[in-house]
């Protein structure tokens, strides 16, 4: 019987993935990568590169990498091996090849452009200068035995020449062939390239090149990486670069999803009959635990997906939020740039890059807080306070009201069992909210009653429509704001709330602004415009806000609240400052601003290990 068809995935998650990472990853994160990538069954994979650290710095620690690698290295030579089991490192020059042998690479990659604009702002020199460059490295690289793969970058586009003619992606990929490249990786470089634009290119080299020298690198930044490798493999290539968790990036598309994610497409070949040899649940795992760790979401959406069906009661924001989406890596201030939703007759969550955003969506009763909107959004809270990935939390609601409080028309609680249950109900989801280490933002689109209100501050900050009006009604009903006190006391100060409790009066957003300063902005009209115009602005300054600082933060206000002038506030601010002395965050931040950077983009920062403290 014939073996079922197979094709070989390149992984290049750990160099070109985390290359782009403006912050240093560190070598045993880099190192254990590696290793649950080869445990998940990857026979190949781009441990590192030997360029210049000026111009990877965090590639710096390449021949720390290969050290700690060197077994699986040196496995690679064993009999029987093959020639799909490999660690091909990036090299520039001959300086580079020999860093590289020095560090004990047994096999190599060298790159080159389709195009001159991009060869000379990239490498800067031609590509005629960059073939020399690179027939240098082949003679002395293939009679030390070390086998030598190339990568042709802009194989579709370049951001300074336009379109690439596949002409001269044919005559580069048989120099490449002669000069004794084992085999060529034809990248899509800025991710612009669709199935249409993989078969013309391969319908122009495959009558002259074997296709088996030929591999796939696709990025994903318009959504067609997957697409393209079956385009590419409906024509008989077997080889495909891919990144664990879509990690990477394209430099000219700031925010763009980054190169074609591993288990994306590993799910895809399955699906279709075709072996990998990767474990997919275990690649998935590695997927969540690269990003969890580098502290950016995961840019896969199969293994969102698939991570969520492993571990169903992990997170109760994967139910939610229906996967997470990349952040760029770059530093630059637009990348924004992908998002996710769910939606729920109680709620609708939406995730863009580091932001989740919930909407109350149970217009038709003035989103009221039904006894199972409690318990879930409690969940959901708490969820998202766990998940390092998310910086900030918006919530606001769909139609008139943005929360109308405690379901009146729910059966009131009877016996104190069920009292109790009402209680702790209420008292969790105000202790959720509260708790979050983000910053949580209530956008208030309109009037807020009760417990609404109490919902509103028990959030960090509140932006308003002009149609927000905080209503206590509570004393008309004959009840009191009991749970919701302890917000509205802490956020408004005593002689404001009492009044307000004591009259069940309108009071304003306006007021509250100038009277209190407990609300922090109101737009400029009633519009939807203006108010989401309010949101984006004060978004944007809060990207510049390091997370586990503003966790800090909120841990001292809190203090300050609870302790105030005790001896236990000093502890807190005791312990925050000698956290904050010591965190990576603060080294981030100092060496950002030694360094000219004076604002960094926290939402582009890889940081490691477990906290950001
Ligand atoms: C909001 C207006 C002015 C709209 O006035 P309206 O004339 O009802 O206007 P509408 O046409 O916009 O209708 C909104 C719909 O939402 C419903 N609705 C509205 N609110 C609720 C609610 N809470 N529970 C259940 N349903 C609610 C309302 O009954 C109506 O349903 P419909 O008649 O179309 O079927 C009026 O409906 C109203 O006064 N609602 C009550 C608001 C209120 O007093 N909330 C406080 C609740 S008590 C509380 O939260 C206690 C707590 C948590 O603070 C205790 C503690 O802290 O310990």
């Amino acid at each position: 019987m014939a073996p079922p068809p197979s094709v070989r995935i390149i992984e290049v998650g750990p160099r070109d993935g985390l290359q782009n990472i403006s912050n240093v990853v560190p070598t045993r994160v880099k190192v254990e990568l590696i290793e649950r990538l080869s445990r998940a069954g990857l026979r190949s994979i781009e441990p590192t590169s030997f360029v210049s650290p000026k111009w990877v710095p965090q590639l710096a620690d390449a021949p720390e990498v290969m050290r700690a690698i060197s077994g699986l290295v040196k496995q690679q030579a064993a009999p029987g091996t093959g020639r799909d089991a490999a660690y091909p490192v990036l090299v520039p020059n001959v300086k580079g090849l020999e860093a590289a042998v020095k560090a004990g690479a047994r096999d190599i990659g060298l790159f080159i452009s389709a195009s001159e604009g991009f060869s000379r702002k990239n490498i800067n020199c031609s590509i005629a200068e960059s073939l020399e460059r690179m027939h240098k490295v082949v003679e002395k690289a293939l009679p030390l035995g070390i086998r030598v793969r190339a990568y042709i970058s802009c194989i579709f586009y370049c951001p300074y020449d336009g379109p690439t003619d596949p002409s001269r992606v044919l005559a580069l990929t048989q120099k490449l062939l002669d000069m004794g490249c084992y085999e060529v990786s034809l990248g899509d470089t800025l991710g612009v390239g669709s199935p249409a634009q993989v078969r013309r290119l391969l319908g122009v080299l495959l009558p002259h090149v074997p296709v088996a020298r030929l591999a796939a690198h696709f990025h994903d930044t318009y959504g067609q990486a997957v697409a393209n490798a079956v385009a590419a493999y409906e024509l008989g290539v077997r080889t495909f670069d891919s990144s664990v968790a879509g990690l990477g990036g394209c430099p000219y598309s700031p925010g763009a999803k980054g190169n074609l994610s591993s288990e994306d497409i590993v799910y895809t070949f399955h699906q279709m009959g075709i072996a990998t040899g990767v474990d997919l649940d275990e690649l998935v795992r590695t997927g969540h635990w690269i990003s969890q760790q580098i502290g950016i979401p995961n840019g896969s959406r199969a293994g969102a997906a698939i991570y969520t069906k492993l571990n169903p009661t992990a997170p109760a924001l994967a139910k939610n939020v229906l996967s997470s989406t990349k952040i760029a890596t770059a530093t630059s201030s637009s990348s924004s740039s992908s998002s996710s939703s769910s939606s729920s007759e109680e709620y609708v969550i939406e995730r863009t890059n580091a932001i989740v955003k919930i909407t109350l969506n149970r217009a038709r009763n003035g989103n009221a807080l039904t006894t199972s909107m409690l318990s879930n959004l409690t969940a959901l809270f708490k969820s998202l306070a766990a998940d390092r990935t998310v910086h900030r939390i918006v919530l606001t609601a769909r139609g008139s009201y943005f929360c109308t409080g405690m379901d009146l028309t729910a059966a009131p609680a009877t016996t104190p069992a069920a009292k109790r249950a009402n209680f702790a109900a209420l008292h969790a989801l105000f202790a959720a909210v509260d708790r979050c280490p983000q910053p949580t933002i209530a956008l208030v689109n309109g009037p807020a009653f009760g417990g609404g209100v109490g919902l509103a501050f028990a959030c960090d900050v509140r932006l308003c429509s002009p149609r927000a009006v905080f209503t206590l009604t509570e004393a008309r009903l004959g009840i009191c704001p009991a749970v919701v006190s302890r917000y509205i006391f802490r956020e408004w100060g005593v002689a404001v709330a009492r009044e307000a409790m004591l009259s069940a009066r309108r009071v304003t957003a306006a007021e509250l602004q100038t009277r209190t300063g407990a609300v922090h902005g109101v737009a400029d009209d009633e519009s939807q415009g203006a108010l989401a115009a309010l949101l984006a602005a004060y978004l944007d300054r809060l990207r510049f806000c390091a997370p586990g600082a503003s966790e800090q933060i909120k841990e001292l206000a809190r203090a300050a609240w609870r302790f105030a002038g005790d001896e236990r506030q000093d502890e807190v601010i005791g312990e925050a400052f000698a956290q904050m002395i010591d965190s990576e965050e603060a080294r981030v931040g100092m060496e950002n601003f030694r360094r000219g950077v004076k604002e960094t983009d926290w939402d582009n920062v890889a940081m490691a290990g477990k906290s950001k403290l």
